[in-house]
């Protein structure tokens, strides 16, 4: 059962998660037909920790967030987090037709924001403000993603659930990124970031490594702080 998940963008309060976390992840099974992705996974993220969940390639990471953020149902188990949430997909749902601005506004009005200021920050901060009046269908994949990402992050939420974040981006956007997830982390949001890529642990406070359909607390390489 479900407790609490989001099927929308901006998320919705739902059953609170325990005090001591911002998301709780209990039992967790998912089955698709007879393949059998998840198998029971448990996850704690406190508030203020950027966490990470790596794994091969079709070990289940994107059916366990896309559980997390409401877009799929589990055959069983609990998910519940407190506030809302901002959900980075790994593709894209982005209208070519439209430009960038728009998808902005549109999202504005999804997440009740009084104004952009801090999609337009996350614009500069992400080096993409050049392409407001661009229409997405005219973008590159990393300039797309970087769309991606602003939408997922603008409305402020204490939980952020980000599936493979900076797929397409060039290293120095790649470094931009970890400095706003640090940032966010610091101001006390939760981060957790799911990826196939395993080389940068470091940067994360926990790590699981989802095998066999159960994430398992992995080391950092860092050192253990949060
Ligand atoms: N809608 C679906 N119907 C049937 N099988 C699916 C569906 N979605 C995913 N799968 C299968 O479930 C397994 C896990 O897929 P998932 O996309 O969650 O893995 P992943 O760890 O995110 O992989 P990647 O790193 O390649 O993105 C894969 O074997 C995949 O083929």
């Amino acid at each position: 059962m479900v407790r609490s998940a989001s099927p929308s963008p901006q998320g919705t309060a739902g059953t609170p998660a325990p005090a001591t976390s911002t998301l709780s992840v209990r039992g967790v099974h998912k089955s698709y037909g007879h393949h059998r992705v998840l198998r029971g996974a448990d996850l704690e993220l406190p508030p203020g920790c950027l966490g990470g969940v790596v794994g091969e390639n079709g070990a289940g990471k994107s059916t366990l967030l896309r559980i997390l953020a409401g877009q799929l149902s589990p055959d069983r188990g609990e998910v519940a987090y407190a506030g809302r949430l901002g959900y980075c997909p790994q593709h894209t749902v982005l209208n070519p037709s439209f430009t960038v601005e728009q998808h902005l506004r549109f999202f504005q009005v999804a997440y009740d924001l009084p104004d952009l200021a801090l999609a337009h920050e996350l614009m500069d901060l992400l080096s993409f403000a050049g392409y407001r009046r661009h229409r997405v269908g005219s973008l590159s994949g990393g300039t797309r993603q970087k769309l991606n990402l602003t939408l997922a992050l603008m409305h402020d939420p204490p939980l952020l659930l980000l599936d493979e974040p900076y797929q397409g981006f060039d290293w120095e956007t790649y470094e931009r990124f970890w400095e706003l997830s640090a940032r966010l982390r610091d101001r006390g949001r939760s981060v957790l970031v799911v990826s196939h890529i395993a080389f940068d642990t470091t940067r994360f406070d926990r790590l699981w490594r989802l095998e066999q359909g159960r994430p398992v607390p992995a080391s950092t390489g860092a050192g253990e702080g949060r």
